[in-house]
C-alpha cells in the first residue's frame, strides 16, 4: 500500500516539479501577456459557480493588495512578476483532472486511498479554479492598468491645461496690471493737466502783478517826466530872460552898467550852470529809467517766453506721452482681445475635450461596474476619480466664471479706457484752447509792454532833445561872457571910430548933399520937360481914343464859357480856347492842331464874374442917360451863356438887371438937374413879333412911329413906366416867363427866340429941355448851323428863321463895315428894331459868347469871325439924340 501511495505522490510531484520547471524557463512577462490557455466546458462552468468562498477570498486579498500598490507603478509591476512566480502553469493538471473525472465514471470502490485521491483531485480542481480566477483577475488588472494610464494621462493633460489656464490668469493678471498702470498714468497726465492749468493761473497771476507794476512804472515816470518837464521850463524861462537881458546888454549904450550886466549876468550864468549839471544828472537817471525798466520789461518777457517755451516744450512732452500711452493701449487692447480670442477657443476645446471625455464615460461606467462587481477597491478608486472628475469641472466651472470676470473686468476697463481717452481728448481740447489764449494774452501783454517801451522811449528821446537844446542854450550862454568882453573891446574901439568917423562923416555929407541938391536941380529940371511930354502925350491918347470909339462906336466883346461839371461827362471835353493874361483883346483857338488867334475889343477869361463884364458895359449905360442910341447885344451859338451873361440867374444877375440898377442910380444922382421917365417894353422875336408882357402873348407887327421923329415902334405894345429898381426886377421875371424856350440836342432850356428888352429913357433937363434915348439889350437866340440843332418840323422852321434873322444882323454889320448907303435893316424884323440903335450916331456893344470845348470849336471859330467882321464896323460918330 505504502509503495502505492509513494509511487503516487511521487507521480504528482514529478508532475508538479515539470511544471514548475517549464514555468521558470518561459519569461515573466509572457505569462501576463499570454492569453489564457483553454479550458474544458466544465471547468469553465465551475469557474463560474463551483469555487469556494475560502478561494474567492484568497483571490480578493491578492487583488487588494495589488490595488493597494497603485499609486507606484513600478511596485506594481514588481508584485505582478512575483505573483506570475507564485501561479504555477495549469494545462497538465487539468489533463489529470480530466483523468481524475473519467475514473469517477468507472468507481472503483470507497477505499481509503481513493478517498486520498478524490481529495486530492478535489483539491486539484480547486486549485486550477484558483487558477483560471488568478488568471481573471490578470487581465482585469490589465485592464485597469490601462485605464490607470489612460486615467493618468487625462489627469497629465489637465494638469497642463490647469497650468497652462494658471499661466494664462496671470498673464492676464499681468496685463490688468499693466492697464491699470496705464489708467494710473492717465491719472498722472490728468493730474499733470491740473498742474498746467495751475501754472497758467499762477502765470496769469504773475501776469497781472507784471501789469501792474508796469503801470505803476509808468505812473512814477510820468509824474517824474513832469516834474522835469516843470523844471525845463522854469530854466527855459530862465534862459528866455538872459537871453533877453543879452540883447538889452547889446543894444545897451552906458559901458559901465554893462559891465555890471555882464557881472550879473556871469554869477547866474554860474548857477544856470549848476541847475545844468543837475538836470543832466536828472536826464541821465531819466534816460537810464526806461532802459532800465526797458531792460527789466525784457528779462521778464524773456523768462515769460521762456517758461511759454518750457510749458509748450512739457506739453509736447506729455501729448507725446498721451499718444504713446494710447498706442500702448490701443496695443494692449489688441492683445487682450487677442489673448481672449485665444483663451475662448481654448475653453472651447477643452469643453470639446471634456464633452468628449464624458462622450467616453459609460465605457469607463461599464468597466467600473463590472469592478464593481468583482472589486470594490475598483469602485473606489473610480468614486475617487470621480470626485477628482467633480473637483476638476467645478475648478473648470470656477475658471470659466473667473474667465467671465475677467472678461466683464476687461470690459469695463476698455469702457473706462474709453471714457478717459474722451477725457483727454477734451483736456487736450482744453489745452489747446488754453494754450492758443495763454499765447493770444502773451502776445497782447508782449505788444503793449512794446509799446508802452516804445512810447517810453519816444518820451524819453524827446525830453532828451529838449533837455539837449537847453544844454546846448546853456553852453551858448556860458560862451557869451568871452564874446561880451570881446565885443566890449569892439564896442569902445567902434566908439573911437565912431567919434573920428563923425567929423569926417559930417564934411562927408556936407559935400554929398551939395552934390546932391546940385543934380536933383538939374534933374528936376529934366523932368518937368519929360512930365509935360508925357502930359501931353496922355492928353493926345485920350483924343485920339476917344475919337476912335466916337468914330467907331461899336465894342465887341468876347465871354468864354467856362467848362462846367455837365460838360465834363461828355465826349470832346478839351479846352481849346485859350486867353492870354498880358493882352486882355486877344484870344487863341486851337482847331485840328493848328492855332488861331483873333483880335477883339475885350476878351474875358472863362472865370470873369458877371460884374467883371458889366464893367465894361456900364460906360455904355452911363452914355444913354446922357443922350445917346445904345444896343447891347449877346451872340453866340445855343449853350454858350448868352443868356446867363444879359438876364443871369437871381443870385448872380447879367448885364440887365445891372444896366436898368445903375441906371436908377444914375438917375437919381441927377434928380436936382434932371428929371426921367423910364419905360420898357419887352419883346420876344419869334417868327413873328410877341409882346411878352401882354398875358396871352400878342403877335404884333413892327411900323414906322406916327410922330414924325422917323423912329419905329409896334403898336400895342404894352409899355410899362418903371418908378424903381424893384418894379423892374417884376417886370423882367414876367418876361422870363413868358419867353420860348424848348430842349436842343445843345442846350437843355434853349431859348429858340430873341430877346429884346427896350428901356427908353426920357430925361428932361430942368433948365434946359428934353431927350430921348433908347437902351436895347438883346438876348440873341442860338446861331448855331440848323443841321448841328438836331432840329425838325416846327424846330426846323425855327431854326431857319432864326438864322435868316441873324444873317440878316451880318447882312446889316457888313453894310455898316463896307460903309454902303443902303443898310439892309428891313431884311428881318430883328435888325429892323434894332435900326436905332445900330444905326450910325449909335453905340453898340456886342458880347460874343464862346464855348472853350473842342466838340463846339467849329461854332466858336464861327462865332468869332463874325466877331471880327464887326469889330471892323464904324458907326461913325455918336450923336445925341435932343
Ligand atoms: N460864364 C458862365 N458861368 C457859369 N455858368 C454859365 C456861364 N455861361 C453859361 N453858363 C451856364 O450854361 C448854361 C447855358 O447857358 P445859357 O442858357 O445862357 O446859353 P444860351 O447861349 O442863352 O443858350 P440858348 O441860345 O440856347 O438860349 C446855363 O445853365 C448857364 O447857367
Amino acid at each position: 500500500m505504502y509503495a502505492f501511495y509513494s509511487l503516487l505522490i511521487y507521480i504528482f510531484y514529478t508532475v508538479f516539479k515539470k511544471e514548475e520547471e517549464e514555468a521558470l524557463e518561459a519569461p515573466c512577462g509572457a505569462s501576463t501577456d499570454q492569453e489564457p490557455r483553454p479550458v474544458s466546458m466544465e471547468t469553465g462552468r465551475r469557474e463560474n459557480n463551483g469555487h469556494t468562498p475560502k478561494m474567492r477570498k484568497k483571490a480578493c486579498a491578492r487583488f487588494s493588495d495589488s490595488s493597494s500598490s497603485d499609486s507606484d507603478d513600478t511596485s506594481l509591476s514588481d508584485e505582478d512578476e512575483q505573483d506570475g512566480f507564485d501561479i504555477p502553469a495549469c494545462t497538465p493538471l487539468a489533463a489529470f483532472l480530466s483523468f481524475k473525472q473519467e475514473s469517477d465514471k468507472t468507481q472503483l470502490g470507497e477505499s481509503p486511498l481513493m478517498a486520498v485521491m478524490s481529495h486530492l483531485l478535489s483539491f486539484l480542481e480547486q486549485y486550477s479554479h484558483f487558477q483560471q480566477l488568478q488568471q481573471q483577475a490578470e487581465k482585469y488588472r490589465v485592464q485597469l492598468k490601462r485605464h490607470r494610464v489612460q486615467h493618468r494621462q487625462q489627469m497629465k493633460a489637465l494638469r497642463a491645461s490647469y497650468r497652462q489656464r494658471l499661466k494664462d490668469k496671470k498673464s492676464i493678471i499681468c496685463n490688468l496690471e499693466e492697464a491699470v498702470s496705464q489708467q494710473l498714468g492717465v491719472h498722472s497726465l490728468v493730474e499733470s493737466l491740473y498742474g498746467l492749468q495751475g501754472e497758467r493761473s499762477k502765470l496769469r497771476g504773475e501776469l497781472r502783478l507784471l501789469r501792474s507794476q508796469l503801470e505803476q512804472k509808468d505812473r512814477d515816470r510820468h509824474s517824474r517826466i513832469l516834474a522835469f518837464q516843470q523844471q525845463i521850463d522854469e530854466l527855459k524861462s530862465g534862459i528866455e530872460e538872459r537871453e533877453e537881458e543879452l540883447c538889452r546888454l547889446k543894444t545897451a549904450t552906458g559901458a559901465t552898467d554893462s559891465e555890471k550886466r555882464v557881472l550879473c549876468l556871469s554869477a547866474e550864468n554860474e548857477t544856470l550852470k549848476q541847475s545844468l549839471t543837475v538836470t543832466q544828472g536828472l536826464l541821465q537817471q531819466l534816460s537810464t529809467i526806461p532802459s532800465q525798466s526797458s531792460t527789466m520789461l525784457i528779462k521778464e518777457n524773456e523768462n515769460l517766453r521762456s517758461r511759454v517755451q518750457q510749458l509748450e516744450v512739457s506739453l509736447q512732452q506729455r501729448a507725446e506721452r498721451l499718444s504713446q500711452l494710447e498706442q500702448q493701449s490701443e496695443q494692449s487692447e489688441w492683445r487682450r482681445g487677442e489673448e481672449l480670442r485665444r483663451r475662448e477657443d481654448r475653453v472651447r476645446e477643452l469643453q470639446l475635450e471634456l464633452d468628449r471625455e464624458r462622450g467616453k464615460e459609460p465605457v469607463v461606467k461599464y468597466i467600473t461596474q463590472t469592478v464593481e462587481v468583482e472589486s470594490p477597491a475598483t469602485m473606489k478608486q473610480l468614486a475617487k476619480s470621480r470626485q477628482r472628475n467633480e473637483l476638476l469641472s467645478e475648478k473648470l466651472s470656477n475658471q470659466n466664471e473667473r474667465c467671465k470676470q475677467l472678461e466683464d473686468q476687461i470690459r469695463k476697463s476698455d469702457e473706462y479706457s474709453c471714457n478717459l481717452q474722451h477725457k483727454i481728448a477734451s483736456y487736450e481740447r482744453e489745452i489747446g484752447q488754453l494754450r492758443e489764449e495763454l499765447l493770444k494774452e502773451i502776445g497782447h501783454l508782449e505788444e503793449r509792454k512794446e509799446e508802452a517801451v516804445r512810447a517810453a522811449a519816444n518820451c524819453s528821446a524827446e525830453h532828451f532833445q529838449d533837455l539837449q537844446h537847453q544844454f546846448f542854450l546853456q553852453k551858448r550862454l556860458t560862451a557869451l561872457p568871452p564874446t561880451l568882453r570881446c565885443m566890449k573891446t569892439d564896442y569902445a574901439s567902434l566908439r573911437s571910430q565912431v567919434r573920428n568917423f563923425s567929423e569926417f562923416y559930417g564934411a562927408a555929407i556936407k559935400e554929398a548933399k551939395k552934390q546932391v541938391s546940385a543934380a536933383i536941380s538939374e534933374m528936376s529940371e529934366a523932368n518937368k520937360d519929360l512930365l509935360e511930354k508925357y502930359r501931353k502925350e496922355v492928353a493926345l491918347r485920350r483924343k485920339l481914343h476917344e475919337q476912335l470909339v466916337e468914330l467907331k462906336n461899336i465894342r465887341v466883346l468876347c465871354r468864354v464859357k467856362p467848362v462846367l461839371k455837365e460838360d465834363q461827362h461828355e465826349d470832346g471835353q478839351s479846352v481849346v480856347v485859350t486867353t492870354d493874361p498880358d493882352n486882355e483883346s486877344s484870344l487863341n483857338v486851337l482847331n485840328k492842331g493848328k492855332g488861331r488867334t483873333f483880335e477883339l475889343d475885350k476878351v474875358f477869361h472863362p472865370h470873369a464874374g458877371q460884374e467883371e463884364v458889366f464893367q465894361e458895359i456900364e460906360p455904355l449905360v452911363i452914355s444913354c442917360i446922357d443922350g445917346y442910341h445904345v444896343c447891347i447885344f449877346a451872340y453866340g451859338q445855343t449853350g454858350s451863356g448868352k443868356t446867363y451873361t444879359m438876364e443871369g440867374s437871381v443870385e448872380n444877375p447879367g448885364i440887365n438887371q445891372r444896366a436898368l440898377k445903375h441906371l436908377f442910380s444914375e438917375i437919381e444922382e441927377r434928380k436936382d438937374m434932371w428929371s426921367y421917365t423910364v419905360t420898357v417894353s419887352s419883346v420876344e422875336i419869334y417868327n413873328e413879333v410877341l409882346d411878352l408882357l401882354s398875358k396871352d402873348g400878342e403877335k404884333l407887327d413892327i411900323k414906322m412911329n406916327p410922330d414924325g421923329t422917323g423912329q419905329l415902334h409896334v403898336p400895342g405894345l404894352r409899355v410899362i413906366e418903371v418908378k424903381s429898381f424893384q418894379h423892374i426886377k417884376k417886370i423882367l421875371a414876367m418876361a422870363r416867363r413868358n419867353r420860348i424856350t424848348f430842349g436842343t440836342q445843345m442846350n437843355e432850356h434853349s431859348s429858340r427866340s430873341h430877346a429884346l428888352l427896350c428901356i427908353t429913357v426920357q430925361g428932361t433937363d430942368l433948365a434946359t429941355g428934353s431927350k430921348t434915348t433908347k437902351l436895347n439889350l438883346v438876348d440873341l437866340a442860338g446861331s448855331e448851323r440848323v443841321w448841328k440843332s438836331g432840329a425838325e418840323g416846327e424846330r426846323l422852321k425855327e431854326a431857319q428863321n432864326i438864322n435868316r434873322s441873324l444873317l440878316a444882323l451880318g447882312d446889316v454889320i457888313q453894310a455898316l463895315r463896307a460903309r454902303q448907303t443902303h443898310i439892309p435893316f428891313r431884311n428881318s424884323r430883328l435888325t429892323y428894331l434894332l435900326q436905332d440903335s445900330l444905326g450910325k450916331g449909335s453905340k453898340t456893344a456886342m458880347v460874343v459868347q464862346v464855348s472853350s470845348l473842342e466838340r463846339n470849336v467849329g461854332e466858336t471859330l464861327c462865332s468869332l469871325k463874325f466877331a471880327q467882321r464887326v469889330c471892323k464896323v464904324e458907326l461913325g460918330p455918336a450923336a445925341r439924340k435932343i
